[in-house]
């Protein structure tokens, strides 16, 4: 029997839904002002809060805060006035479990409880800390810090069947860690089903994901079976949710909430009990507040979230990912092992990697290509626009810290106008051509080009001044 807090001022409300909770066996308590709903809280541990957002007190998303912090921490369900557009947005951005509006039916409210409640009794499941099983992490290399603190969040994800949502650049590997998710869940000796959302066809979408009966549509001489029934006991990995069609977000809303839905041309509804895993590299939140994404779906889509931080972020993992990628690259190119030069580590630490690791790793494969029969792997090794890019921000850097400033002089001992003219001017070149070089690379026809000097003046300007013709 779980506990049951029920805050809203109308009172008929909370008799409808103090008799609802207690046909299904749980004990209700009510509160009519938040002042009410705070005392029973203080003295009370709840499993769930019912919780009005109008109360002649104030407003009822000020005391979510509060509710979080109370021993129990009950999962909390807003209740909005009917129709307010904002309510579900603010019930989101609140940290809710769930929202209804006002009007739900017995159906909504029963099924939005029984999930709360299947929800709190797994996450507590976890935290009483059932024997840590070992995580199973055979793919993913890196201890940063960061990355450690992902692979924590797959260990407790591995407890409970809620959903998870991963957030990252492209390349952070966000389908290695769903595989990892799935691989060290109770379901991980069934199917793992792979949902590339930008590769579903608008026309076919509806029948790839939910299938369809002989007839269906022309051309449909089969029944077929969609990929939500082939991840039944299993995972339904949805890449790139972003990209799921409008008009489908509403549809797998609701097989996400019941978890049933009709195959095209069906009479009949069926079953799919699957692990919902979703991943994207866009800013959801952006794309709900402009109306292209759902927000209903997104709160529903990210009961359990794992942020993959981009590689830059956690350069401590580029070394043990390149000795992994270069052992495993000349293992199977049968190579014999490569040592890997200082320098070549450092200008992988300095490089920003945009593509994260998979550019990484394809980085890799090229450098050992170009490398051939070389037992170490050198920067020259690596591909020209990686040096390019380190050895210029190296030299921009240098050169901001070398910004030039007017020669100082003083009242009491000014210099004749001619020398000092002399050398502010010196002082002027110089960092013309430090900044020259720097932008040219040394490329001394681009300097040229770029300067209008010749070639013997930049040369003579360059010993002048003690500048390095060479990169
Ligand atoms: N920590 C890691 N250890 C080893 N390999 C990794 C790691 N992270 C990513 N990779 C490798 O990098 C490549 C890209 O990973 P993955 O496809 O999982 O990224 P993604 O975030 O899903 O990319 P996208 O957003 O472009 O779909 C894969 O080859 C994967 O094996």
């Amino acid at each position: 029997m779980s506990s049951i807090l029920i805050i809203d001022d109308d009172e008929m409300m909370c008799a409808t839904l103090s008799a609802l909770v207690q046909r299904k066996g749980h004990s209700p308590s009510c509160a009519t002002t938040l002042q009410q709903g705070k005392t029973l809280l203080e003295t009370n541990d709840f499993d769930i809060a019912f919780l009005d957002v109008r109360m002649p007190d104030g407003n009822g998303l000020e005391l979510l805060a509060q509710i979080n912090a109370t021993p129990s921490a009950p999962e909390v369900i807003i209740i909005t006035g009917f129709g307010d557009p904002d309510g579900a947005e603010l019930a989101i951005k609140s940290g809710a479990w769930d929202y209804i509006e006002k009007g739900f039916s017995i159906k909504e409210i029963t099924l939005s409880l029984e999930r709360a409640l299947q929800y709190r009794k797994e996450k507590q499941e976890v935290l009483r800390g059932r024997k840590p099983i070992p995580l199973q992490r055979p793919n993913i290399i890196g201890n940063s810090p960061a990355l450690s603190a992902c692979l924590d969040l797959v260990a407790q994800s591995a407890g409970s069947d809620a959903h998870v949502f991963i957030s990252g650049e492209t390349g952070t590997g966000k389908e290695l860690f769903a595989r990892a998710v799935h691989e060290n869940s109770a379901r991980r000796s069934e199917s793992f089903v792979v949902v590339d959302c930008t590769a579903l066809p608008e026309t076919l979408v509806e029948s790839l994901l939910f299938g369809h009966e002989k007839g269906a549509f022309t051309g449909a001489e089969r029944s077929r079976e969609g990929l939500v029934k082939q991840a039944h006991k299993g995972t339904l990995f949805l890449d790139e949710v972003g990209e799921l069609p409008m008009s489908l977000q509403k549809s797998f809303l609701r097989v996400l909430q019941e978890h049933r839905f009709r195959p095209l041309g069906a009479t009949r509804e069926i079953e799919s009990d699957f692990r919902l895993i979703a991943a994207t590299n866009r800013d959801l939140d952006a794309m709900a507040e402009e109306g292209s994404f759902r927000s209903d779906l997104l709160f529903r889509l990210r009961s359990f979230v794992i942020e993959l931080p981009p590689l830059r972020k956690r350069k401590e993992d580029i070394k043990p990912l390149t000795r992994h990628y270069v052992d495993r690259f000349c293992e199977q190119h049968c190579s014999g092992p490569k040592g890997l030069d200082t320098e070549f580590l450092n200008m992988l630490m300095l490089y920003p990697w945009p593509g994260n690791v998979r550019e990484l790793v394809n980085t890799l494969e090229r450098t050992l290509t170009a490398a051939q029969f070389d037992p170490t792997l050198f920067p020259q090794h690596l591909p020209n626009h990686i040096r390019v890019h380190v050895r210029r921000a190296a030299m921009e850097k240098n050169n901001s810290e070398t910004e030039p400033s007017v020669p100082a002089i003083s009242s009491e001992s000014l210099p004749k106008l001619q020398d000092y003219r002399e050398e502010v001017l010196n002082h002027a070149e110089q960092h013309y051509l430090t900044t020259l070089m720097a932008k040219t690379l040394t490329d001394i026809g681009l300097a040229c080009e770029i300067s209008g000097l010749s070639q013997s003046r930049l040369y003579a300007l360059l010993k002048k001044y003690d500048i390095s013709r060479k990169g």
